[in-house]
């Protein structure tokens, strides 16, 4: 099959909402070429930020490549796509040169590029992932493995922002509690909350390619059959009381969020929220402040935080 490649030169903020553009706009996948991450740590650029062959060289920012199928009438899309690009401004995004490219591209050649950066990696003291097409076999006692393949979704669980989540969950499941995975794309956090010994887990994205790879690698990992994986947009209309809700998502969409999070958590339950850049920590933390929650922790790794906040229960 043929498919269009559009690709545009964008600050690394702006990566995230500028992927989530493209796939709003009916993108069948979107890859990531960051230079600076290919240079100083290969292994840690994946997910939707995910590291292509390094052939065009950008210095500064990154290049978000959206693969659209021949089908989609593009000439009527880019100019709806490169305005809310623009508007990305007024929420204190940088959009970088924001040039643009198009190219008519094989599907083999960007579906499964990928794949070649991508192998077992111990992320937490119990936590590995592992692509599911490679053999690999536990090396240390009490760790699990998550065999993953996330397509097109986000998740092979190496990214920063996967790992913060990782290790609140891991700080913060004791056994048996009840999790809402919100945004959950492969279904990483919702595999390693069911390996840690959560009691269920409700697991939801707003795309359905995510829905559908979360589903895939819930079943490839027989212990985590306690995960159920459901289309929603964030939590609306969601009534399951919780002891713990994880989200690794933007902040301009973690903040839509914290009500809800808030309405379902149990007394004393916490709120894990990852995907926030230095820019966006103030602001959370208010949110998060101003809704009534105790903030526990602020976690980060590189550019990257994750908060921890509790619903602490009143005497
Ligand atoms: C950064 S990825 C995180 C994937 C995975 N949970 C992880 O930690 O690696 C964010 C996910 O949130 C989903 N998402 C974005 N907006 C959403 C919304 N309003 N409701 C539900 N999911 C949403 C995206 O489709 C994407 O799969």
């Amino acid at each position: 099959m043929k498919w269009t490649e559009v690709s545009v030169h964008t600050s690394n903020e702006a990566i995230e909402a500028v992927s989530n553009i493209f796939i709003e706009a009916g993108s069948g996948g979107v890859a990531i070429e960051n230079v600076q991450d290919f240079l100083s740590t290969p292994d840690d650029g994946f997910g939707e930020i995910r590291i292509l062959e390094n052939q065009d060289y950008v210095s500064e920012g990154s290049l978000v490549k959206a693969y659209f199928p021949e089908t989609k009438n593009l000439m009527e899309l880019i100019p709806e796509i490169k305005q809310r690009i623009l508007a990305l401004e007024s929420y204190g995004l940088s959009i970088g040169p924001n040039t643009f490219s198009i190219e008519d591209v094989q599907e083999e050649n960007w579906a499964s590029a990928w794949k070649k950066y991508y192998h077992p990696q111990q992320i937490t003291r119990y936590l590995t992932v592992a692509p599911q097409w490679e053999e690999y076999e536990p090396k240390l006692d009490g760790e699990i493995v998550i065999r993953l393949d996330p397509g097109l979704a986000f998740g092979t669980g190496t990214h920063a922002t996967t790992r913060l989540s990782l290790q609140g969950l891991e700080t913060y499941i004791r056994g048996g509690e009840t999790i809402l995975d919100v945004g959950t794309g492969s279904g990483v956090l919702s595999i390693a909350s069911s390996a840690l010994g959560a009691g269920e887990i409700h697991a939801f994205d707003l795309d359905e390619v995510a829905v559908r790879s979360a589903k895939e690698n819930v079943k490839m990992n027989a212990y985590a059959q306690n995960v159920s994986v459901s289309a929603n947009d964030l939590l609306k209309g969601i009534e399951i009381p919780a002891d713990i809700v994880v989200a690794n998502i933007l902040a301009e969409i973690i903040v839509p969020l914290i009500p809800d999070a808030w309405r379902l958590l149990k007394p004393n339950g916490i709120f894990i929220t990852s995907g926030i850049i230095e820019a966006k920590k103030e602001l959370i933390l208010s949110e998060l402040e101003t809704q009534g929650f105790t903030i526990l922790q602020v976690l980060q790794m590189k550019d990257w935080f994750a908060i921890v906040a509790q619903k602490v229960e009143e005497d």
